[in-house]
């Protein structure tokens, strides 16, 4: 039986550095993982691709996807939407390559209901002073905003139990070096990655 591949879900709160790390992996190369590019009603911010970053879509866009049963999961996050596109998803999964999502926590908990397989990454600050201060540097909210996903981020870390790893990213390289290596080490648990053998394996 083909392989099918293996879903990985990087989530925790905002401004922790999940893009930062994520895109550190794959500028890395080496990887046979896929990024699925999520779907938001946010504005592209400065620098920003259509389609690279994000598919930028409008709100009414966005509900459509979400009536047609097109999302594996969606979220409202701070007035915006974000979702991830099932089609894409499946199909990569179904070819035997292993999908990446960066996603925020209500998103991870959908898709650990529906592909309880996955495996579960949650990013985590030193501590919350460090994300507030990584969220201001960054500059691309105003104060209301900051405060607004700090509250969130309070809550969003409570969820970190709920997750296979969790990693702390102190230094982006140690943060990259820790994910590549769990991912490296669940490609050797072969009754998670090839579920047909666990059948066989109750056997014998
Ligand atoms: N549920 C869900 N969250 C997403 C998706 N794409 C991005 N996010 C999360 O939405 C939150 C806001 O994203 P964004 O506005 O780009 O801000 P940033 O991640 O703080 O740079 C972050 O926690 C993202 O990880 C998605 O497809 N689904
Ligand atoms: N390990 C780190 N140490 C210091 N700053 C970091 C680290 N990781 C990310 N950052 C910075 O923190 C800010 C938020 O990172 P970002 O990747 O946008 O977070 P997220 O995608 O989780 O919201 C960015 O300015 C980024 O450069």
């Amino acid at each position: 039986m083909a392989r099918r591949g293996m879903l990985i879900v990087l989530s925790g709160p905002s401004g922790v550095g999940k893009g930062t790390v994520r895109k550190a992996i794959f500028d890395q190369g080496g990887n046979d993982f896929q990024y699925s590019i999520s779907m938001t009603t946010r504005k592209p911010r400065e620098g920003e691709v259509d389609g690279e970053d994000y598919y930028f879509v409008s709100k009414e866009e966005f509900e459509k996807n979400i009536k047609e049963g097109q999302m594996l999961e969606y979220a409202q996050y701070v007035d915006n939407y974000y979702g991830t596109p099932l089609k894409y998803v499946n199909q990569t999964l179904d070819s035997g390559r292993d999908v990446f999502l960066e996603i925020e926590v209500n998103g991870a908990r959908q898709v650990r209901e529906k592909m309880p397989d996955g495996v579960f990454l949650f990013l985590t600050p030193p501590d919350l002073m460090e994300l507030k201060q990584r969220i201001i540097n960054r500059g691309t909210e105003d104060m209301e905003t900051i405060n607004k996903r700090m509250e969130k981020a309070v809550d969003e870390i409570k969820t970190m139990r709920d997750y296979d790893y969790a990693v702390v990213n102190d230094k982006i390289d140690n943060a990259v070096e820790a994910i590549k290596n769990i991912i490296k080490g669940e490609h050797l648990r072969v009754t998670r990655v090839y579920p047909e053998y666990q059948e066989m394996l109750g056997d014998l």
